[in-house]
């Protein structure tokens, strides 16, 4: 039965049961979501939400009663359990409300036998919203997204779109302007949880495309959250003041996505603010571009089966905080573009790098310092628990040593500075409370109580003392009636349905049972009896009463503490970012220290000047396996003069040999500069990259239609149309993916395109001998190959980059090395020297004499031959609209555009 009917059913229909009517009227109010209905120990679903759940939590299906006379399917989830359900759920893009019981059922039973429990939905569990430590990664941001698109452009182009997102988890939130060109690219850097836009916005078939790409869930909500005009007033309200200025200067689109946000967030925490940083800018021109196809080819933080290990984040993350491992996570994914905010970091790193002890000792404490931001968030939220509280106790303590520790240095580089002043204004009082009330292992929730530590507060002790006393008394009790009945076996129990009870073997209770105005009979058991007395009846109140009232106080101590926490909110924030800079900066000093890394220059120029450069995942796997060491190379595309452009290496080589490698390495160095780590390489010079592309082996993208060739095509049209003077272009094999002349035609003309129209540094890797003739009229083109050597037939990789040509490619050897049976390989070698010896008269060869250059060929004008629009005109000509009816219009309307369709452009050749 689906829900609708349910729905249409109403409260109002006689057979409705009042919690069926109840259930039906929330889940009419949240039908976007699957909805956890509170029913005891349990979170009950129903209708399709218990089908949907059930099948995503592999869970029984059962039922409950019938509706309009058909069963009711249900399922349900144990409270305790709750979250392991959630994380699957939300994992599975799902939407959860939480609906609670908003009242003791005893009071509900007052209003009358038949009256259902008060319940409320009290949250909207979203991918994007989660702030459990449970459901969240801890290196990893979880952001949320709101994107939004308004017409007409201060950038130029048609549209521009504002985006914002905030870490809920973390407080963080940030605005950015993009465009058409852009926003793939900024979205993948994002890398949010969940994307909300204007429904509108969805339906857009292409866009909605470009926004499945970059694996975020999709959220549709109503325009109007995204209202320009009352969003300055929003985000005013939300941050308490009077004007936007002290924050900065937003665009008008950047205002409408912070404000979409901020509506789904009220919307979703049922009006709970959670503690967010007011917006900073980022602008998109400050940021290295690299599109999705880039980042995700040179797996920069997942590889391409989508693992973090084997990553180059997971490869050069020795962060040893939550908060850290989630600040290199975004400077990975985000290289600067200003050399001077990218020289104070590197030197942060360098500090670090030169005074060894001193980080050691640092990053001794900061692997005891638990996430205080995330704590912190949901604390505010009044969702943070007694180990909350704790984590900010020992997150207090650790930023206190942290400043001590760091204190032994006279000067300190300005990010290392400004990461000390937020140590040394942390509430550091507020710590010292802190440390005195919480005890050191609280239980999860604070209606558990006994987390408050003895000698904190006077009253709690006397509770506690009055109960623990009464304890003592009911021991007493136990060896006296013990005593008196002769049963050493009796002993006073306590459960939570009975209380406390006398327990004693049925076969020994018969003094027990012939008394019974003392020893009050309560349960009998398989072998045992279970009794009371009015002696143990009132020592249990005196327990419950001093129990009761010491939660009380501890509920009470709770919240003012909890208080008191979000109040200098602001102030943890920042020392715990401190914390996560001095974790990054020391993790990046000791990756560089470890496996030999180097500060690299960075200016304004177009240098690209690497000796002895490595891959640092290669590397680093090679040793880890104990393989041979890897082999630095050097890579120099700086202009050879300073007015001059950049240079393109053209590198062939057998197969095997490295090329990959070495493309992909001195990718990840410019990337890593950047981000202002050191790199792996003995000295490196690199002048600003803007803009990163990579075309190496990509796959099919089957679900859009493109094979792998189109695909291909697709990023390097992409790059061909993008790419500046100032961009670092890797291209591995391009067209190998389609026929020999075909491929080799289409490298030689990107190849031209680059080195003429967009004067990229850039790499080229191919099999296409036939190319390296280009060096000879490109004058920034130079030739490299890979070194090898032939061993009795044998070919052995030296994986040395040198100048020159390779002139084959031993794709036989390899292939024998491979295991291809010898049979193959023997007929391999005679169709090759076959082909070989046709080759010699192959017209390529002379093709550098007979094409002119480039940049002198105007590009051919199409010239259109018959358009296949006339036949649609023809059979426009022959209706007559004075004898139609509106329906043969519409159906004649329908015919051409259907012709028009099947035949959309004109033909060209
Ligand atoms: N500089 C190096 N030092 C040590 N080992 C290397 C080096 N470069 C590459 N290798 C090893 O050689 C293997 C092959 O390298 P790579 O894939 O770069 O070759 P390729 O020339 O691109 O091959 P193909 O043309 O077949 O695609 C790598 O997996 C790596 O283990």
């Amino acid at each position: 039965m689906s829900v609708q009917s349910a729905q249409k059913a109403g409260p109002a229909d006689a057979k409705v049961t009042p919690m069926m009517a109840q259930y039906i009227e929330i889940k009419t109010a949240n039908p976007d979501s699957l909805l956890f209905y509170r029913m005891g120990d349990f979170y009950e679903l129903f209708f399709e939400d218990a089908e949907v759940a059930a099948r995503a939590l592999g869970i029984t299906l059962t039922k409950r009663g019938k509706h309009q006379g058909e069963d009711i399917p249900m399922c349900g989830v144990p409270v305790h359990a709750a979250d392991d359900y959630l994380q699957k759920l939300i994992a599975l893009g799902h939407r959860v409300s939480v609906c609670e019981q908003t009242e003791d059922p005893a009071e509900a039973k007052k209003r009358g036998s038949k009256s259902v429990v008060r319940r409320d939905v009290v949250r909207l569990v979203t991918p994007g919203t989660i702030t459990e430590d449970r459901l969240l990664d801890a290196g990893a941001n979880n952001f949320l997204a709101a994107l939004t698109r308004l017409r007409g452009s201060s950038l130029g182009g048609d549209a521009v779109y504002g985006l914002a997102w905030v870490d809920m988890s973390t407080g963080s939130f940030q605005v950015c302007e993009t465009d058409d060109q852009r926003l793939a690219s900024d979205i993948v850097q994002i890398s949010p949880r969940e994307l909300i836009l204007a429904d509108n916005l969805l339906q857009e078939k292409d866009f909605r495309q470009t926004l499945e790409q970059a694996g975020a869930a999709l959220s549709p909500v109503p325009r109007a959250y995204f209202d320009s005009a009352t969003a300055t007033d929003k985000l005013a309200q939300y941050f308490g003041v009077k004007t936007l200025d002290g924050f900065g200067v937003f665009s008008r689109a950047e205002l409408s996505a912070a404000s979409g946000i901020l509506s789904y967030i009220e919307k979703t925490q049922l009006g709970e603010r959670p503690p967010l940083d007011p917006p900073a800018r980022q602008s998109g021109n400050g940021r290295m571009l690299i599109d999705p196809a880039t980042r995700s080819n040179l797996e920069l933080s997942r590889t391409l089966s989508g693992e973090k290990q084997g990553s180059l984040l997971a490869t050069i993350d020795k962060t040893v905080t939550g908060s850290g491992s989630r600040l290199l996570a975004s400077r990975l994914a985000a290289p600067l573009l200003d050399p001077e905010a990218i020289s104070k970091r590197q030197d942060a790193v360098e500090f670090f790098f030169e005074n060894e002890i001193m980080r050691e000792g640092l990053r001794q404490t900061l692997k005891g310092a638990p996430d205080m931001a995330r704590s912190l968030s949901r604390i505010a939220l009044h969702r943070g628990g007694p180990r909350d509280v704790l984590a900010i106790a020992t997150g207090l303590r650790a930023v206190r040593t942290a400043f001590e520790q760091t204190s032994k240095s006279a000067e300190y580089p300005a990010e290392i500075a400004a990461a000390r002043t937020a140590l040394g204004n942390a509430p550091h009082d507020l710590g010292a409370e802190l440390d005195r009330a919480i005890k050191e292992d609280p239980p999860l929730l604070k209606r558990d109580g006994g987390f408050i530590a003895s000698g904190y507060d006077e009253n709690l002790d006397e509770l506690r003392a009055l109960r623990d006393e009464s304890r003592k008394v009911i021991a007493k009790l136990q060896a006296d009636y013990g005593e008196e009945l002769g049963l050493r076996s009796l002993k006073i129990k306590h459960n939570s349905v009975l209380g406390w009870f006398i327990e004693a073997p049925t076969a020994q209770t018969e003094k027990m049972v012939a008394d019974p105005g003392r020893f009050i009979h309560r349960q009998t058991m398989a072998g045992a009896m279970r009794f009371t007395t009015t002696e143990l009846a009132d020592l249990e109140s005196k327990i419950a009463s001093a129990g009761e009232r010491a939660l009380a106080i501890e509920m009470e101590i709770f919240d003012r503490l909890a208080d008191a926490i979000v109040e200098s909110g602001d102030l943890i924030k920042a020392a715990a970012h401190g914390l996560g800079v001095l974790d990054v900066s020391a993790a990046l000093a000791k990756l560089a220290q470890e496996d030999g890394y180097v500060r690299p220059a960075i200016d304004g120029s177009r240098a690209f000047h690497i000796t002895g450069g490595r891959h640092p995942v290669v590397e680093r796997a090679l040793k880890t396996s104990g393989g041979d060491a890897f082999v630095a190379n050097d890579a120099d595309l700086g202009p050879r003069t300073e007015t001059d452009a950049g240079s393109i290496w053209l590198i062939t080589g057998p197969n095997m040999a490295g090329k990959s490698t070495f493309l992909r390495q001195n990718a990840l160095i410019a990337v890593m500069a950047q981000m202002g780590a050191f790199v792996p390489a003995y000295s490196a010079h690199i002048g600003i990259v803007d803009r990163l592309f990579s075309r190496v082996g990509a796959a099919d993208d089957l679900a859009r239609g493109r094979s792998t060739f189109m695909v291909e095509m697709v990023e390097t049209a992409a790059i061909l149309n993008q790419a500046s003077d100032r961009s670092l272009v890797i291209l591995d094999e391009i067209g190998r993916g389609t026929a020999t002349f075909d491929g080799l035609s289409i490298a030689w003309a990107s190849i031209e395109h680059l080195h003429e129209i967009n004067k990229s540094r850039a790499l080229f890797a191919t099999h296409y001998h036939e190319l390296t003739v280009l060096s000879a009229k490109l004058d920034r083109l130079s030739n490299a190959t890979v070194s090898v050597k032939e061993w009795n037939g044998d070919v052995i990789f030296l994986h040395e980059i040198v100048p020159g040509a390779a002139d084959r490619s031993y794709g036989i050897q390899v292939a024998k090395l491979a295991g291809l049976p010898p049979s193959v390989v023997e007929r391999s070698k005679q169709v090759l020297s076959q082909l070989e010896e046709q080759d010699r008269s192959s017209p390529a060869e002379n093709l550098i004499d007979e094409l002119p250059l480039f940049a002198t060929l105007q590009p051919a004008q199409p010239k259109t031959t018959r358009c296949v629009i006339e036949p649609a005109l023809e059979e426009l000509d022959r209706l007559n609209p004075d004898d139609m009816t509106p329906r043969e219009a519409l159906e004649a309307l329908y015919m051409l555009k259907s012709s028009r369709l099947k035949n959309s452009d004109p033909i060209k050749n």
